[in-house]
């Protein structure tokens, strides 16, 4: 029977001179480092990499163990590569070129758009973020709200950028890429959904419902009670309500909120809910300034990577290592570059701190492009 203990002995024994080697190591890399800052030679450098996976899986004396040191070493050097963007980070300042440092928004006499019309919830979320200090406007589209704010032609827009119950508002993730904007806030809106219909309507009298077609997501449940009912999409819930209202028919209904209801006249047909009690919209506020607001606490950023096998693991490293608590990621798909996607990050922290810009540095040297969308 072999000796437990001696073997545990022995086993710490390996693990001490892993430790001292793995040391002697990144001091080695801290020269590497020095000699990179010097140079500008990239910290990565893939060919020697891989030259030496090659290598060490080569000598390996089975498959498994191949595999093994194969693991050790490369998990080593992405350590190694943390460590040298660290040294990188005391010597780069251009990624936080332009933020604004700020106590609070500026508010005063601000200009704020977002997309439907009176009633909507964007105009609720508008509302509750800045107050009633604001000068609100509408558009009919997203894209024009981002517009509008990207030529300076107003000062934020409010954009949903994600349901509780529907997920993601994709085209938003699309669409703020395209323009100059920065997210600056963010405003979570519980939302509660009523079915609406004309004065005097009964619910026996629905045939079509019109609603957006997030709203419509929200309400899928509640919509499968009613499967003769006609769907129908339109830009916004309150442009659904404006509709029931114009169109004076009693067999058309809307999905929309409690005010829309209010503003057009309409009464509400259903009493119990359309969609789950925690049913919430994020909406996002943008502006075109880049605005960080002092306690600002959470970081949206987005990056492509090369289309190579472990890329996505070793840029989530960067957070990992500094310790960041990442609390949303998404993919989209890159437009022209069938099957590749580019990833849209939220993590905790703030421009400031030293962890964030070690693994914003970390992030930007082994990804194809990165942006910082907003610190807010
Ligand atoms: C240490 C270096 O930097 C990086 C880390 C490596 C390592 O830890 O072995 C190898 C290549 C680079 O990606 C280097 O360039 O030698």
């Amino acid at each position: 029977m072999p000796d437990l203990e001696k073997i545990r002995d022995e086993i710490d024994s390996i693990d001490g001179q892993i430790q001292k080697l793995f040391e002697r190591r990144m001091n080695l890399t801290g020269e590497v480092a020095e000699y990179k800052i010097a140079t500008g030679k990239p910290v990565f450098d893939q060919d020697r990499e891989n030259k030496k996976l090659e290598c060490i899986s080569e000598s390996a004396s089975s498959d498994f163990n191949a595999k093994g040191i194969c693991e050790i070493l490369r998990q080593t050097m992405s350590i190694s590569r943390i460590r040298q963007y660290q040294m990188l980070a005391e010597h780069e300042d251009d990624l936080f070129s332009g933020y604004i440092q700020l106590e609070h928004l500026p508010v005063q006499e601000a200009q704020v758009i977002y997309q439907g019309l009176e009633g909507a919830y964007a105009s609720e979320a508008a509302k509750k973020f800045f107050g009633k200090c604001v000068n609100t406007a509408h558009v009919g589209t997203w894209e024009e709200a981002i517009q509008i704010v990207s030529k300076k032609q107003a000062d934020y827009a409010v954009l949903p950028i994600e349901n509780s119950t529907a997920g993601i508002v994709q085209d938003i993730y699309d669409l703020i890429l395209e323009y100059p904007v920065y997210i600056v806030g963010e405003q979570i809106l519980p939302i509660e959904h009523e079915l609406l219909g004309l004065p005097g309507a009964d619910i026996s009298d629905v045939r079509t419902v019109f609603s957006h077609p997030q709203a419509l997501a929200q309400c899928k449940e509640y919509l499968k009670e009613h499967p003769d009912w006609e769907q129908r999409k339109l830009l916004n819930t309150a442009v659904a309500a404006r509709k029931v209202a114009d169109d004076k028919d009693i067999r058309q209904a809307a999905i929309a909120s409690h005010s829309a209801g209010e503003l057009f006249g309409l009464q509400r047909l259903e009493e119990k809910r359309l969609s789950t009690e925690k049913n919430s919209t994020r909406f996002i506020i943008i502006s075109n300034q880049k605005y960080i607001v002092k306690n600002a606490e959470k970081i949206s950023i987005c990056f492509e990577l090369p289309h190579k096998s472990g890329s996505l693991y070793h840029a989530l490293s960067n957070l990992i290592y500094n310790d960041l608590n990442m609390t949303k990621i998404e993919s989209r798909p890159i437009r022209d570059r069938n099957f590749e996607y580019r990833f849209f990050l939220d993590f905790e922290g703030n421009l400031s701190e030293p962890e964030v810009k070690n693994a914003l540095i970390g992030i930007q040297n082994e990804a194809d492009e990165l942006y910082i969308l907003g610190n807010y």
